[in-house]
């Protein structure tokens, strides 16, 4: 996730001559150096160093993390943290008083600059704090101001999100596949199925019932299909798998990991 967001700094024309990345593997490090022209230094230099750090480590690596740098922070400084799971308040206990604090939720489509991110400031963060993590996402899609209380909902929507719509297609391929389909046409038809749908969505605003019910001609392949989707419960398998990610997102920030 964390080149996920430097590769969109590049693609949006910032200057990244001046950022700094801590990286512990050497042959990472020569590797993120040479591909973006970034300068890789220990994290108690880039925390000395930087008005504003973005945090992209596993939420079970934060703890240790913010251990690492903390006594490099000083009041004033930005941290835009990515973790899922890991809240404001668990780093404002773990950073210097004064530290502004802003709680990201990304997802991966930021690689092709149509990420969805989610922002919430922590106790001590100012609007040009805020408005800061706010353009440092906009590099690489939408950002949404969100109350925190909101994350791990939004973390189980649009952060695991991109994961579910490929499981999707996946299955619409494989299907495809099993009717005796090529590979490569099931392939090219779902994937422009998808697009075309999302841009549906995305362009008419209408909403997703009315859109699916304008397929679904009476007594028509499309109403059979759907049938078969509601007998095996696909609907309520949605709700319950959205709401075991919206759970582990709490139980990381519990420190669960
Ligand atoms: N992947 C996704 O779709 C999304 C991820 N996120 C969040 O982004 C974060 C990263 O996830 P993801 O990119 O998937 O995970 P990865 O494991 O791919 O990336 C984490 C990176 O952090 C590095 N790292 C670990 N500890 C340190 C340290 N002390 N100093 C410097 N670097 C360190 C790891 O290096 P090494 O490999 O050498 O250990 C690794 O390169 C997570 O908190 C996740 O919740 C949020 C939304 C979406
Ligand atoms: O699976 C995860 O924990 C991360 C957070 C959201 C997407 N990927």
């Amino acid at each position: 996730m964390g080149e996920t967001l430097l590769s969109g700094l590049v693609r949006a024309g910032r200057r990244v001559d001046h950022l700094l990345v801590g990286e512990k593997r050497a042959e990472r490090a020569s590797e993120l150096e040479e591909r973006y022209g970034v300068a890789v230094v220990s994290n108690v230099e880039a925390a000395r160093k930087a008005d504003t750090l973005a945090l992209v480590v596993k939420p079970q690596d934060m703890g240790d993390l913010l251990d690492e740098i903390a006594s490099a922070l000083r009041p004033g400084q930005l941290v835009v943290s990515l973790a899922a799971g890991i809240t404001t308040a668990f780093i404002e206990a773990r950073v210097p008083e004064g530290v502004a604090v802003v709680r990201v939720m990304p997802n991966t489509p930021a690689l092709v600059d149509e990420g969805m991110a989610a922002i919430s400031p922590g106790s001590h963060c100012s609007e040009d704090h805020l408005a800061e993590a706010e353009a440092l996402m906009a590099s690489v899609g939408k950002v949404l101001r969100i109350p925190e209380r909101q994350q791990d909902a939004v973390t189980a929507i649009s952060g695991s999100g991109p994961a579910y719509i490929f499981y999707v297609v996946e299955s619409m391929i494989e299907a495809g596949v099993h009717l005796g389909l090529p590979r490569s046409t099931a392939s090219e038809l779902v994937i422009q199925t998808l697009v075309g749908s999302g841009k549906m969505l995305r362009e008419t605003g209408t909403h997703p019932t009315v859109l699916r019910e304008q397929v679904t001609s009476p007594a028509g392949t499309t109403a059979a299909a759907l049938r078969e989707l509601e007998v095996h419960k696909v609907r309520a398998a949605f709700l319950a798998a959205m709401e075991a990610a919206r759970d582990r997102s709490r139980a990381l920030a519990e420190g669960n990991g």
